[in-house]
């Protein structure tokens, strides 16, 4: 089979794998499911375009593990069968439609064309065909892959279905590897430097493709596989710029989708998260450096914001943000004490667990050099606290990254306040804290 020969061929040990994987997802789904109980998602988009051809290989190895016989069939034009679902709509490009329909009527796709919207295409299909599962072309880092693993079932609200990922963890040069190694064709948009595509309204080529120069009057674009750096794959996508006004979009060449002219610089906010910035008792001084820096590379910093050591605060802010600006600085809340939730904030923020706490018995990894104590052993010895005095506020920071960790018990009742900073100074030998005041 071409694709496989292809791969095996290479000397990409990372494309090697990263297909192997992918196709063992593939084949394990053919094994799970009845054939005709699997559809392919494909709108000729060159994730969808890798994706079929993995399908046609692990359609064929599968295949192979029970005895199939291809016959004498030219193995480069492998059919693959299997329904597809294209979701047509007008305002997609023609380059896109084309190539589709072409593709689909070339390695015999069982094409069903829908023209409604994704959630009721599907329900009114999967009343009509036995579907349980469906193979997109969703990697990690589309706005709709957070959460996702390679097998996820659909979402609440939608029919239900499983969501089979194969190429969930490929990168954008994992994805234009495969595509040139194997030499299988794709939109020809890919080759006027467009780099992601959605409709004719909110696309435009990738600006870090332009080889424009001030002589030349028309722009050109590289190839997408020229660009460097996959995280700016979505440079030539409009971004949604207010929830609350979900029509209007703007592109990366500066103009919106209602042809008015805007800023074309990156856009970037910075969250600090940190109780003592909002205390008075400490100053934020990354964020302004921080700004000065991304100013002064050509980004536009839109928003700079504090917010407490709180998970929703943190999640809420992250959360707006994410959606508006290209990148997202958040600082503060990170080490391993109670107050420290940035990092919880940022996952409730994607709808996304936790992977990795701290194991116990690590604490000597975590010893802070200028810390007399473990960073964790204090966190242990302060959550406790906090049971015991849940009506004492108990803040940590440190003022610089080398600084002394300050810990601050505010409460109504003075008593309560001094007895709560003498039982954390009593878990600790003489010396641990350099210094003691009271306000
Ligand atoms: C076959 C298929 C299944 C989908 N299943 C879900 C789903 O279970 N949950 C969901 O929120 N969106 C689902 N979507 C919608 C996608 O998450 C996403 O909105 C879509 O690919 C469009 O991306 P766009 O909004 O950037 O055009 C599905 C889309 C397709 C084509
Ligand atoms: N109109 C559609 N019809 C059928 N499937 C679709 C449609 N739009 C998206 N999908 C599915 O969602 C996947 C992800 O879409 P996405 O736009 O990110 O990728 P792509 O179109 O393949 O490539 P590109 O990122 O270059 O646009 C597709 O690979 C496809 O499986
Ligand atoms: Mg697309």
């Amino acid at each position: 089979m071409e694709i496989d020969r292809a791969i095996k061929e290479s000397s990409d040990r990372r494309l090697q794998t990263k297909y192997n994987n992918a196709v063992y997802v593939i084949q394990r789904a053919f094994a799970l499911y009845e054939f005709e109980q699997v559809a392919f998602s494909f709108n000729g988009g060159k994730d969808s375009t890798v994706l079929l051809h993995l399908l046609r290989a692990g359609y064929y190895l599968h295949k192979e593990k029970i005895n199939y016989s291809n016959g004498n069939q030219p193995d480069c034009m492998l059919k693959c069968p299997i329904r597809t679902i294209y979701f047509e709509c007008p305002c997609a490009f023609p380059e896109i439609n084309s190539f589709t329909y072409e593709t689909a009527a070339a390695y015999d796709l069982q094409l069903e064309i829908m023209r409604s919207d994704f959630k009721s295409g599907l329900e009114s299909l999967l009343k009509e065909k036995p579907i349980k599962a469906i193979f997109l072309g969703t990697r990690i880092g589309d706005p709709n892959a957070v959460g996702q693993e390679q097998f996820s079932p659909s979402s609440t609200g939608w029919p239900p279905f499983m969501r089979v990922n194969p190429i969930l963890d490929w990168s954008y040069r994992d994805v234009w590897a495969f595509i040139l190694t194997c030499k299988v064709k794709y939109c020809s948009l890919y080759d006027q430097g467009y780099t992601s595509i959605g409709s004719i309204y909110d696309t435009v080529p990738n600006a870090l493709l332009s080889t424009a120069d001030s002589s030349s009057t028309k722009e050109n674009f590289k190839p997408a596989y020229m660009l460097s750096d996959g995280r700016l794959e979505r440079a030539g996508r409009a971004k949604k710029i207010s929830s609350k006004c979900e029509s209007t979009h703007v592109l990366s060449n500066g103009m919106d989708n209602t042809g008015a002219h805007r800023s074309s610089f990156l856009t970037a906010s910075i969250i600090a998260v940190g109780d003592e910035i909002l205390f008075g008792t400490a100053e934020d001084q990354i964020g302004a450096t921080l700004c000065q820096k991304l100013y002064a590379t050509g980004w536009q910093v839109a928003h700079i914001a504090v917010v407490q050591n709180d998970v929703d605060s943190v999640a809420e802010e992250v959360e707006q943000r994410k959606s508006r600006d290209d990148i997202v600085f958040l600082f503060g809340g990170l080490g391993p004490l109670h107050s420290d939730v940035s990092v919880a904030g940022v996952a409730k923020a994607f709808g996304v667990c936790l992977l990795a706490l701290l194991p116990e018995g690590i604490t000597e990894l975590l010893h802070h050099e200028t810390l007399p104590v473990p960073l964790i052993e204090t966190a242990q010895v302060i959550s406790k606290l906090r049971m015991d005095f849940p009506d004492i506020y108990i803040g940590c920071h440190r003022k610089s990254r080398a600084g002394p960790l300050i810990i601050s018990f505010v409460g109504k009742n003075k008593i309560r306040v001094e007895l709560a900073a003498e039982k954390l100074s009593r878990r600790f030998h003489a010396g641990a804290f350099c210094e003691f005041s009271c306000d």
